[in-house]
């Protein structure tokens, strides 16, 4: 990713700090079809490694006005673009918006992996802001507190980070 940027191979993780972990569990719905197991959002974080269950799909990601299903991959590991690499990436990469299905009578369990930057403050590599690649993106602080207020809310907070030009 950094390469295809002309930028140095360890760009994105010499800036990890944290990782959280979280264990998904979402139960069988009898009406798959009225409710969301996650609904859309993107990541906050830099990158999320997702280990997805072994059987039972749900995971969709957002492609123009069409959700695409995650296919289960033994064993793999799906790796998502969170909204930090959007950012300092100057929107080059964009955070993918993802949400989970149900399924109406088997359970699904996944196992995601957030890494953060260490620093409380995010915005664009200098180095990919010029006359022709104009800066997109504000310098944030405390992107994960904000997110998650926006998420409650349904609103994405890169949306809060864009400058439009
Ligand atoms: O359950 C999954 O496959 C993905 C979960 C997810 O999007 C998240 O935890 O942010
Ligand atoms: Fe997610």
């Amino acid at each position: 990713m950094t390469r295809s940027l002309g930028l140095e191979d360890n760009c994105f993780s010499d800036l990890y700090g944290n990782m959280d972990i979280r264990f998904n569990l979402y139960p069988p719905c009898p009406r798959p079809d009225l409710v969301l197991g996650f609904k859309s959002h993107s990541d906050s974080s830099l990158i999320t490694h997702v280990l997805q269950d072994k059987e039972v799909e749900g995971l969709q990601f957002l492609k123009g006005d069409e959700w695409f299903r995650a296919p289960i991959v033994p064993d793999a590991l799906l790796i998502i673009v969170g909204d930090q690499v959007e950012i300092l990436s100057n929107g080059a990469f964009k955070g993918a918006v993802h949400q989970v299905v149900i399924h109406p009578d088997k359970e699904r369990i996944s196992v995601a992996a957030f890494c953060y930057g260490e620093s409380y403050k995010i915005e664009p590599f200098e180095r990919l802001v010029d006359e022709s690649r104009p800066r997109l993106y504000r310098k944030m602080e405390n992107y994960g507190d904000i997110f998650m207020e926006n998420y409650q809310k349904g609103r994405r907070t890169i949306e809060e980070a864009k400058i439009y030009v």
